[in-house]
């Protein structure tokens, strides 16, 4: 770009009514817009062209043998392909906004920075820099220097995309007028346009209340409160992009956890942080909080509460020390020479021996077995001994005959091969091999919950309480520590029999979390361990040591002085970081950590947060050890029975008062006149709740009807060709109760949702079938189901 262009700033006061042809002045500066915007795209091209073959390059170095060149070749290919993804991603919508300041040069805002090569001087500023943030921030009142900012709206694909048209707020002096947002016809256009089927991301028409929050400090965990449509999703992506942009050394190698309420979610905003040129984010939901299980079911209301209460631990604790078990009757071990006899004060010392290892319960029963076994060892011994020994009338004349002492030849020896012997019958009698397996079990997590949920007893105690004494036993003095040691009875007692469910149930939602601890406590089944140990190849362990190394030492520059801060190795162990790494495979961070249950991620974003249970958050934050967190949520829209009924009784007790509080006020999706009927709603069942203020008016009036059932097909048919007319490429999407009856044919082919699938997820036109039944369920449904239209609501009463 000429540089002399490149400084023009052309103070032209144009008014949002200005379009292309309506004055010549506009139209030569539309064109002198769309010029720069095809240079930054030439610019673009250019950077991905040596980008592309920067990573060629790396991909073809040879490293060699040596562990450090590998590093070096890995890391360098992975930058490489790393911006040359971002800047892909930016190419569409490249560039949306300037700024002209009181002093020098305008600048440009864009999807990403780009650097003029000629000069060296910054081209385009990414809209995350510190430099972009009037553009999202200056006010009349607050200008932050600028004079001027305006809004592309961009045509056509790139590289050839160019300025159909821009708008400019006016920030200087007497020129400047307090402008709503409301008028702001970027922002209008992004809102009025019809929504397809994933969220789009809103980089263009980011508020001030909202930068402000994507922009908050890394550190600390912060609860963004706001009801239905006040951008709490759109923001929390953002936040994301912008954490990831900021603290990229620290985020991109740890990566970013999002959890969200459903699949369905996850598909409609996992599109959002790749077309902002992010990856190193993995997406899940509660139901997936278990590795290896993907839970969907729910739960009756008050089985669902006890799940989510945090009591569960202690219970679950209770469940694992009673697969500890002591024999209810002595068990017969038929030896060659001897019977040994496994008696509950034999396990018992095992167990004592195996719990005092603080190992978790897979691991600990290797202890629980070979205490066993030279416990039992040493019965035969004895038993053999004392069988061998002279009858007492023989002692009694030997020792009449005043014989002098005769040392038994060998008697150690005897004794070391009797007891190898008696080990090795040990080791091949299957009934010691039973009798361990009976009294201290293998278990995956799946199993001793199922085992947990399908037994009276059992849950009697998990329960815990004086009756109830962990593994099998009610003797007080068998409850002699836990796992890890910290089962002492003493916990008070909860009654968790209404758990009781037949064998083979599905896992339900509030399952996963309990799946989670189990997994904790319970600890990798041998085998497994053992195996992931062996693929171990010692090269790939030292390039890992070497890596945590590098790592290490980043991260301590990264972290100055601050000794609170997180290091690589807090995170990651050398080990886990080598089994992490596939050779010749360069995994993303978010694949890697995807498929790695022990992973910690640098940030937690918790999307619906008001749905999790207690439970929940306490496995969550397992995998956030930095309490770096974003929660963004509405306990007006809560519906899980175990969900939060305040943001202090969730976090509270893993957090204190370690948490900050936004509110996000503006409605950006539903239109006043829908909003008025479901304020009614949110009135009768949470008054204490302000709706959002509604940012627009489309004139659009919602509709209620009443058919009786019978009818139900036939309007439903009629209703849904009328809004298929009207969608002009919309979506549409038919809400029902969450135990409806099946759906007349009418609705092929239409999105069909439950409240709780629709959670977090909007339309263009929402059609709600029998909202009598789905308020009379959870009035927050109703609320959640009216607030997911965007342009057009009706609701369909059925008489009774
Ligand atoms: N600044 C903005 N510019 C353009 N669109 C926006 C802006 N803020 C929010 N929106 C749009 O408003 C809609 C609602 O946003 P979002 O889904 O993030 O709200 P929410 O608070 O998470 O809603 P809910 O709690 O109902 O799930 C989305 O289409 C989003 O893209």
């Amino acid at each position: 770009m000429p540089s002399e262009s490149k400084a023009t700033a052309v103070h032209l006061n144009c008014s949002t009514a200005d379009k292309p042809g309506t004055s010549p002045r506009f139209d030569e500066e539309l064109a002198a817009e769309t010029t720069r915007l095809r240079w930054l795209h030439g610019l673009l091209t250019g950077e991905l062209a040596a980008v592309d073959g920067r990573a060629a390059t790396a991909r073809a170095t040879p490293a060699g043998e040596e562990l450090s060149a590998r590093w070096e070749r890995d890391v360098s290919e992975f930058r490489w392909s790393e911006r040359a993804g971002a800047l892909r991603a930016a190419r569409a919508g490249l560039c949306f906004g300037r700024l002209d300041q009181r002093e020098g040069a305008p600048t440009y805002v864009g999807r990403i920075g780009l650097t003029d090569p000629a000069d060296g001087e910054s081209a385009l500023i990414d809209w995350r820099a510190p430099a972009a943030r009037p553009f999202y921030c200056a006010t009349p009142v607050t200008p932050l220097g600028v004079t001027r900012r305006r809004h592309f709206r961009l045509a056509g694909t790139a590289p050839d995309e160019r300025v159909a048209t821009f708008h400019d707020d006016v920030l200087d002096g007497e020129l400047a007028d307090d402008t709503e947002a409301a008028s702001d016809p970027a922002l209008l256009a992004a809102l009025k346009a019809p929504r397809g089927s994933t969220m789009r991301d809103i980089v263009t028409t980011i508020q001030a209340e909202q930068d402000d929050i994507i922009r908050l400090p890394l550190a600390g965990t912060v609860v963004i409160e706001g009801g239905p449509g006040t951008g709490k999703t759109a923001v929390a992506l953002h936040r994301v992009a912008y954490l990831l942009y900021t603290h990229r050394d620290r985020l991109a190698r740890s990566g970013v956890l999002v959890v969200g309420p459903s699949a369905g979610f996850i598909r409609y905003v996992g599109g959002v942080l790749p077309a902002l040129g992010e990856s190193a984010v993995v997406f899940t939901t509660p139901g997936r909080l278990a590795h290896g299980v993907v839970a969907t079911a729910a739960d009756p209301p008050e089985v669902a509460r006890r799940k989510g209460d945090l009591t569960m631990i202690e219970a679950l604790r209770r469940a694992v020390a009673d697969r500890q078990e002591l024999p209810a009757e002595t068990i017969r071990i038929e030896l060659e020479d001897v019977t040994l006899e496994l008696d509950r004060a034999t396990a018992r010392e095992a167990r004592r021996r195996a719990r005092a290892t603080g190992q978790q319960h897979n691991a600990a029963r290797s202890t629980f077995r070979d205490t066993l076994g030279r416990l039992l060892v040493d019965q035969g011994l004895e038993r053999l001994d004392t069988r061998l020994e002279d009858p007492p009338e023989l002692a009694e004349l030997l020792a009449g005959l005043n014989l002098p002492e005769i040392e038994p030849a060998g008697a150690a020896e005897v004794s070391a091969e009797l007891r190898h012997e008696l080990r090795e019958e040990l080791r091949a009698a299957p009934e010691f091999h039973e009798a361990v397996e009976a009294l201290w079990p293998l278990l995956t997590p799946q199993r001793a919950l199922a085992d947990l949920f399908g037994s009276l007893d059992r849950l009697a105690a998990a329960s815990g309480g004086p009756d109830h004494a962990p593994g099998g036993s009610t003797d007080p003095g068998s409850v002699d520590g836990s796992v890890d040691g910290s089962v002492d009875g003493s916990v008070e007692s909860t009654d968790l029999s209404v758990l009781y469910r037949a064998p083979g149930s599905p896992w339900t939602v509030a399952d996963a979390p309990l799946l989670d601890e189990l997994d904790e406590l319970l600890g990798p089944l041998p085998a497994d361990a053992a195996a992931a140990k062996s693929s171990i190849a010692e090269p790939d362990a030292r390039y890992a040591e070497g890596v945590l190394t590098v790592l290490t030492s980043a991260d301590r520059d990264l972290a100055g002085e601050d000794a609170d801060e997180l290091r690589a190795s807090d995170f990651v162990t050398a080990e886990q970081l080598a089994a992490r790494h596939v050779p010749g495979v360069p995994l993303t961070v978010a694949e890697r950590a995807a498929g790695d249950r022990d992973w910690r991620y640098g940030h937690l974003v918790v999307d619906e947060a008001q749905e999790l249970s207690a439970m929940d958050w306490h496995v969550l934050l397992r995998r956030c050890p930095s309490r770096s967190i974003t929660a963004v949520g509405d306990l007006a829209q809560r519906s899980a029975p175990a969900g939060a009924r305040s943001w202090a009784d969730v976090l509270g007790p893993h957090l204190a008062q370690r948490w900050t509080h936004r509110s996000l006020t503006v409605n950006y999706r539903t239109p006043a006149e829908i909003m008025v009927p479901a304020a009614a709603v949110l009135a009768t069942y949470a008054p204490e709740h302000r709706p959002p203020d509604s940012v627009r008016e489309t004139g659009e009036q919602p509709w209620e009807r009443t058919v009786p059932p019978a009818e139900l097909s036939a309007v439903l048919s009629a209703v849904l060709d009328a809004e298929r007319s009207r969608l002009d490429g919309g979506t549409l999407a038919v809400i029902v109760p969450e135990d409806a009856d099946p759906l007349p044919a009418a609705v092929a082919g239409v999105a069909v949702h439950t409240p709780s699938s629709s959670k977090g997820l909007e339309f263009d036109s929402v059609l709600i079938v029998d909202p009598g039944r789905i308020r009379e369920r959870e009035p927050a449904d109703l609320y959640v189901s009216m607030t997911r239209a965007t342009r057009r609501l009706g609701q369909l009463h059925l008489t009774s």
